[in-house]
C-alpha cells in the first residue's frame, strides 16, 4: 500500500491539475448518464399515463433533459479521456526518467541485464491504469455515489439505502477487497513468467552442452514447471475475476430490484408519484455505470501493486537523485596523473578482497600497461579509475580531484573507458559518435575516424557517416565497432585514458589497426591499459606487473621507453 501511494504522490506533484479536472469530468459523465436514465424513466412514465388520459404531460421539458444529458454525457466522457489519458502518458514519461535515474543512482556495482530492464518497463506501463482505471473511477465513484445517495435520500432514506447498498456492495466493495488480495496471485504469475523467459533462454543457448550432458530434458522439464506455475496462477487469478464480474453485476441488478421493490411500497404508499418511480427505477440503472469503470481498475490492483512496490523504491532514490544532476565532463582537459592511495576494495560483502592498501601512481601523461594472471584485479583498478566501482578505504583520484561519477573527475576532467564490450547503440554512425560530443560538426566526427584508424572504413560505405548500424553496432565486424568506439572516445578528449583488453579476440590486422588508432588517440594523456598480449605493451611507457596479493610486483619498460631509449 505504501508503495501505491509513493507511486500516487508521484502522479499528483507532476499532474494534480489535469487529473483532477479529469476526475472532475468524470464525475460530470456519471452524473449525465444518471440523468439521462432518470429523466428517460421521467419521460416513459409521464407520456404512458398522459396516453391513458389520466395526467397532462408536458413532453418538451424531458425531451430536452435527454437531448442535454445525451450531448453533455459524450462530451464529457470525451474531454475526460483527453483529460486523464494526457495526464497520464505525461506522468509515465517522467515515471520512466525517475526509474531510470532512480536504476543509475542505486548503489552496488551490478549493472541491471535486458531482462531487468524490460521487467521495469512492463512496470511502469503497467502503471498507467493507477488513476485512469483506480483512483480517478474511485474518487468519482465516491464523489458521484455521495451526491447520488443526497439526492435520492431526499425523496426517501430506505429507497436511496435499497439502491446504493447492493450497488456499493457488488460494484465497489468485492471488487476492491478481491483485487488487493489478488496481489499474491499476481506476483506468482509474473515470478513464473520470469522463470519460463529465464530457463527458456538459458535452455536455447545451452542445447548443445545440456544435450551432451544429458540434462535436456531435466531443463525443458524446468521450464514446464515454471510455465505451470504462470497458468495456475493465472487460472487463479480468472475465477477472481469471474467473481468480481458478477458481483458488480449482481450489485447493477440487485440495485435495480431493490428499487423496483422499495419504491412501489413508497408509491403504494402514496409517498412518490408514479414518474417519480418509473425515474427512480430507470435511474437506477445508472448504479451499474457508477461502479463500472472501478471494476475494470480492481482486475488490474494485483498487477498495479506488484508493480508499484517493485518501482517505489527506485522512484525514491530518482526523485532524490534529480537535484544533483551530473555536469557533462569537460572536454580537453589536460593529462592529470592518476593516484591510487591506500585502496581496499571488495566487490561485494561477501565476495574476497580484491585489493588491500594499495598504491600506485601513474604520472601525468604515462602510459601505463598492466599486466598480470587472470583475476587479480586489473579490470577492477580500472572500474575505480573510472567511477564505475567506489573504494571501500582510501582514495583514487585524477590531477589531485577525487572521481566524482562515472566517466568524471571532481574538476570536470573526462575520463574514457574502452573495454572488448564497449556499446554501440542502433543509430547511424554519426549518432553514435555524438553521443560523446553532441555539438560536434562533421568534421570533427570524420578527424577522430581518422585518427582512430576508421576512416578507411568510413571511405567504404557509402551513405559513410549516415549509414545506419543494428542492435550494439551489428553491421561492423568486431575491428571495425572497436575503432569506431575508439573514435567516440577520443570526440570525448578524455584526460586519462583507461582501456581494456584493446586488442582482445582481433585477428593480427585489425588488432594492429586498432593499435595504432589507440597510440594517436592518446597522444600525450595519461593512459592505464590492461592487457595480456605483449604487442599491446609497444604503446606504454611502462609495464607493471600486478601480483595475486593485490600489489605491483614488477615494473619493466614499455615499447614506447624502449623505442625512445633505443633512439637516444
Ligand atoms: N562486477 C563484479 N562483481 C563481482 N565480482 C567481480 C566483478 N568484476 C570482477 N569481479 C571479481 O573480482 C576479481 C578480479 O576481477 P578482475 O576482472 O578485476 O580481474 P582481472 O585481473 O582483470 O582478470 P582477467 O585478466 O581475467 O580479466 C575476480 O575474482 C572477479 O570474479
Amino acid at each position: 500500500m505504501r508503495a501505491i501511494l509513493v507511486i500516487l504522490r508521484f502522479f499528483l506533484r507532476r499532474a494534480a491539475g489535469r487529473l483532477a479536472l479529469g476526475t472532475l469530468l468524470l464525475v460530470a459523465t456519471l452524473a449525465a448518464g444518471a440523468g439521462l436514465f432518470a429523466v428517460s424513466g421521467w419521460l416513459i412514465a409521464g407520456s404512458a399515463l398522459a396516453g391513458l388520459g389520466l395526467i397532462v404531460f408536458d413532453t418538451f421539458r424531458p425531451s430536452a433533459g435527454i437531448r442535454f444529458f445525451a450531448v453533455g454525457r459524450t462530451v464529457a466522457r470525451y474531454a475526460e479521456r483527453l483529460a486523464s489519458h494526457d495526464a497520464t502518458l505525461r506522468v509515465l514519461a517522467a515515471l520512466r526518467v525517475a526509474v531510470f535515474r532512480g536504476l543509475a543512482a542505486s548503489p552496488g556495482p551490478a549493472q541491471p541485464g535486458g531482462r531487468m530492464l524490460g521487467r521495469l518497463s512492463g512496470d511502469v506501463d503497467a502503471l498507467d491504469g493507477l488513476t485512469i482505471r483506480l483512483a480517478a473511477p474511485a474518487v468519482a465513484t465516491l464523489v458521484a455515489g455521495a451526491a447520488g445517495l443526497v439526492l435520492l435520500g431526499a425523496v426517501s432514506v430506505p429507497l436511496a439505502l435499497a439502491v446504493f447498498v447492493p450497488a456499493l456492495l457488488g460494484g465497489l466493495l468485492v471488487p476492491v477487497v478481491l483485487g488487493l488480495r489478488a496481489t499474491r496471485d499476481a506476483r506468482r504469475k509474473l515470478a513464473a513468467l520470469d522463470a519460463v523467459r529465464l530457463r527458456l533462454a538459458d535452455l536455447d543457448r545451452g542445447r548443445t552442452d545440456l544435450a551432451l550432458a544429458g540434462r535436456l530434458g531435466e531443463k525443458v522439464a524446468a521450464v514446464g514447471d515454471a510455465a505451470t506455475r504462470a497458468a495456475v496462477a493465472e487460472r487463479r487469478l480468472a475465477r477472481r475475476e469471474a467473481v468480481i464480474r458478477a458481483a458488480g453485476l449482481l450489485g447493477g441488478q440487485g440495485a435495480i430490484a431493490a428499487a423496483a421493490l422499495v419504491g412501489a411500497g413508497l408509491l403504494a404508499a402514496g409517498a412518490i408519484s408514479g414518474p417519480l418511480f418509473v425515474a427512480v427505477v430507470i435511474g437506477a440503472f445508472a448504479a451499474i455505470e457508477l461502479v463500472g469503470p472501478l471494476r475494470a481498475g480492481a482486475l488490474d490492483l494485483g498487477r498495479t501493486a506488484v508493480a508499484a512496490r517493485r518501482l517505489a523504491p527506485l522512484v525514491e532514490v530518482g526523485e532524490r537523485a534529480a537535484g544533483t544532476v551530473t555536469p557533462a565532463p569537460a572536454a580537453g582537459t589536460a593529462a592529470a596523473s592518476l593516484h591510487f592511495e591506500n585502496v581496499d576494495f571488495r566487490w561485494a560483502d561477501d565476495r574476497p578482497a580484491i585489493l588491500e592498501n594499495f598504491s600506485g601512481v601513474v604520472p601525468a601523461g604515462r602510459r601505463i600497461a598492466l599486466v598480470g594472471p587472470s583475476g587479480v584485479g586489473k579490470s577492477t583498478l580500472l572500474a575505480l579509475a573510472a567511477g564505475l566501482a567506489r573504494p571501500d578505504a582510501g582514495r583514487v583520484s585524477l590531477g589531485g580531484a577525487g572521481i566524482a561519477a562515472p566517466g568524471r573527475s571532481e574538476s570536470g576532467a573526462a575520463i574514457g573507458l574502452l573495454t572488448q564490450s564497449t556499446r554501440l547503440f542502433r543509430g547511424t554512425i554519426a549518432d553514435n559518435l555524438r553521443l560523446a560530443a553532441p555539438e560536434a560538426a562533421d568534421d570533427d566526427l570524420l578527424a577522430a575516424c581518422r585518427t582512430a584508424g576508421f576512416a578507411p572504413v568510413l571511405e567504404r560505405l557509402p551513405a559513410g557517416l549516415a549509414t545506419g548500424l543494428g542492435d550494439g553496432g551489428s553491421g561492423l565486424s568486431g575491428g571495425e565497432r572497436r575503432r569506431l568506439a575508439l573514435a567516440r572516445l577520443i570526440l570525448a578528449r578524455p584526460a586519462l585514458w583507461l582501456v581494456d583488453e584493446p586488442t582482445e579476440g582481433l585477428d593480427a590486422v585489425a588488432a594492429a589497426a586498432v593499435l595504432a588508432g589507440l597510440d594517436a588517440a592518446i597522444g600525450s594523456a595519461t593512459a592505464l591499459i590492461v592487457t595480456h598480449r605483449p604487442e599491446d605493451a609497444a604503446i606504454a611507457d611502462e609495464i607493471w606487473t600486478l601480483g595475486t596479493d593485490g600489489r605491483v610486483a614488477g615494473v619493466r619498460p614499455g615499447g614506447r621507453e624502449l623505442a625512445g631509449a633505443g633512439r637516444r
